[in-house]
């Protein structure tokens, strides 16, 4: 059964604001710094443009050379100052940026973590990948470069349009009118970017989803011929993501040239004014000269300005997708860690358990059940009656929706995860081989295990003979580039994790479902090892796991319908009864 295609959500603009705010509240006295060492080097920006004025006017009035060289020293001076100061603050500026975009990657990352299982099942690996590298990195580089270039920039066109102001009050007015252009502009620009650029990210996402996809499933693609159609899949991608990058072009097309626009006008305006009003003897030359200046000094950091309105609309839809994943972390309600809860005991009890995935209703309904120590409880059911939830619920991997899942009655959801896999592992049939050493994939679930102890659950397994016969022994590096573990080695690993985790509680989930003869066989041998001693529930898909279990759960649609030894469900001759027939071929 196919669930309904499901977004990872976007935070709003207010959350988004927040954030930053929040953010830069962190480190508020390198941004400070910033602040004002960028203000002084506007200032010291200033000064040349405006004795440049002196200088054409004192020469018109017939000064000394002296003074001429020491105004032309005094600029010397400040064009140095300005630079050094400019430099200081971009380094002040660029460590803020770094050590923000720091916390953003961490903060990302813990809350990809927390994030609970059946969501990332269901939006799938490429939109949260995407939202932790490019998005990350988006947000990154806009926190790292655009916080020193704005300010900056910011710093010098405040101080430039007010000197424009302060040296010729009537010229002042003219640039400022002409530079009106700029906001509506930008306005314009403004309201239509976020969508544009939110729409951006997600076809980007779909279309990594879409490569993932066609990537992990290499093998399935190739032996059903499946090449057209993942082509076809990837080029619609393409194609949707083409036309969404296009419509952010054509708002930047519009943006750009009507600013080039707005601020070439200024300068024209007052050569223009100012010419006839000196020509009328209302305005000195030198008072021109500076203003024209001042003003072809502003085009550069409005450029910048502009380019990074521009990047932080894209950077800002990123931020927002980053930010999404905030509201979703720890959503299930999880009874709070608690250290101090010691489970009391082995047993598993289930009472009322209601959940549900993220926008569905209840998969599971009202289940009570108890699981003894040491007991062999298979659960079957038809497909979909819900009993991969159960086995994720008694791991712990998802919280019920309300009622409890105790072990020694402490909520699972309360142990530690160090103190929940003493108590209950679950086993599937996804074995995943981590980037690192043998040591390191092991010690995954014993951390202290010493390597006496890793070969002991490697021989548990039977996975003694290959892993002997490696190249640097537990130091061999596995995983992508490194050594590929076949299909049944991996499992090995896997359970041999089990071992050295030491729980007593093993959920299997199809941990040998869809194997072939020869390698099921040798899992289960290796299974029987790891769980001899333990309490086993086992969802059966192949009944004569119920056959053999104490006692069999049956669910249906949700619902724990059945409990009981094999034989009286049999004679009872009820849904297992049923079930126990079709598959073995008896007729009803
Ligand atoms: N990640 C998910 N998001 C939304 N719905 C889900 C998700 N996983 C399962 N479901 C739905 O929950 C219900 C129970 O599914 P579950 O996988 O637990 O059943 P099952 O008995 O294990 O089935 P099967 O034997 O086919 O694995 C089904 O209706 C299924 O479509």
């Amino acid at each position: 059964m196919s669930a309904p295609r499901f977004s990872l959500p976007v935070a709003d603009r207010a959350t988004v604001r927040r954030a930053a705010l929040e953010l830069v509240r962190t480190d508020r006295r390198a941004f400070a710094s910033a602040l004002v060492l960028n203000c002084l080097a506007a200032g010291a920006g200033i000064v040349g443009p405006w004795l440049l004025g002196r200088i054409v006017d004192d020469v018109r009035g017939g000064t000394s050379v002296t003074h001429v060289d020491r105004a032309a020293l005094v600029i010397l001076c400040c064009a140095v100052a300005q630079l050094l100061l400019l430099r200081w603050a971009r380094l002040v500026g660029h460590r803020f940026g770094e050590r923000v975009a720091a916390r953003v990657r961490d903060r990302f990352v813990d809350r990809a973590l927390g994030l609970p299982a059946s969501v990332v099942d269901r939006a799938g690996p490429g939109d949260l990948t995407n939202r932790g590298t490019n998005d990350v990195a988006a947000v990154a580089s806009a926190l790292r470069d655009a916080g020193p270039d704005v300010f900056v920039s910011a710093a010098q066109v405040v101080f430039l349009a007010g000197a424009v102001v302060v040296v010729e009050p009537v010229l002042g007015l003219v640039s400022l009118c002409c530079l009106a252009g700029i906001p509506v502009a930008v306005r314009w620009y403004l309201r239509r970017a976020r969508a544009a650029y939110l729409a951006q990210g997600e076809a980007d996402s779909h279309l990594a989803e879409q490569l993932a996809a066609t990537a992990s499933g290499a093998r399935t693609v190739e032996a059903f011929r499946l090449q057209e159609q993942r082509i076809e899949a990837c080029e619609r991608g393409i194609r949707h993501s083409y036309r969404a990058r296009m419509r952010t072009l054509s708002l930047r097309s519009v943006l750009f040239p009507s600013v080039d626009f707005s601020y070439a006008l200024p300068v024209a305006a007052v050569l223009l004014v100012g010419g006839t009003l000196h020509a009328h003897g209302g305005v000195s030359l030198g008072a021109i000269v500076t203003c024209a200046l001042y003003l072809r000094q502003l085009s550069g950091p409005l450029d910048t300005i502009l380019f990074w309105v521009e990047q932080l609309q894209s950077s800002g839809a990123s931020f927002a997708r980053v930010e999404g994943i905030g509201g979703l972390a720890g959503a299930p309600p999880r009874a709070p860690a608690c250290e101090e809860a010691v489970p009391c005991g082995d047993a598993i009890r289930l009472r009322s358990v209601h959940y549900a995935y993220e926008g569905g209703g209840d998969v599971v309904l009202g289940v009570d059940l108890t699981v003894r120590a040491g007991e062999r409880l298979a659960v079957v059911g038809p497909s979909g009656a819900g009993k991969t939830t159960l086995s994720k619920l008694l791991a712990a991997i998802d919280a019920p929706r309300t009622g409890t899942v105790d072990v020694g009655g402490v909520p699972v959801t309360a142990l530690a995860p160090e103190q929940l896999r003493r108590h209950i592992v679950l086993v599937t049939q996804e074995h995943h081989v981590f980037l690192g050493s043998v040591r390191d994939n092991l010690r995954i679930a014993a951390p202290e295990a010493d390597d006496a102890q890793l070969s002991a659950a490697l021989a548990a397994v039977g996975a003694d003979d290959w892993a002997d016969a490696l190249p640097q022994g537990l130091d061999t590096e596995l995983g992508a580039g490194a050594l590929h573990l076949e299909g049944p080695q991996a499992q090995q690993l896997a359970l041999a994790r089990v071992v050295l985790a030491d729980p007593h509680t093993v959920v299997l989930d199809e941990a040998t479902a869809l194997l072939d003869p020869t390698t099921a066989r040798h899992t289960e041998r290796a299974l029987a090892a790891v769980l001899h001693g333990r309490t086993v529930i086992a969802v059966a898909h192949r009944l004569h796991t119920a056959h053999d279990a104490d006692r069999v759960a049956v669910m249906e649609d949700g619902r724990l319908t059945e409990l009981g030894p094999h034989a009286e469900l049999v004679e009872a001759d009820g849904a297992y009864a049923a079930l126990w027939r079709s598959w073995h071929g008896t007729p009803t």
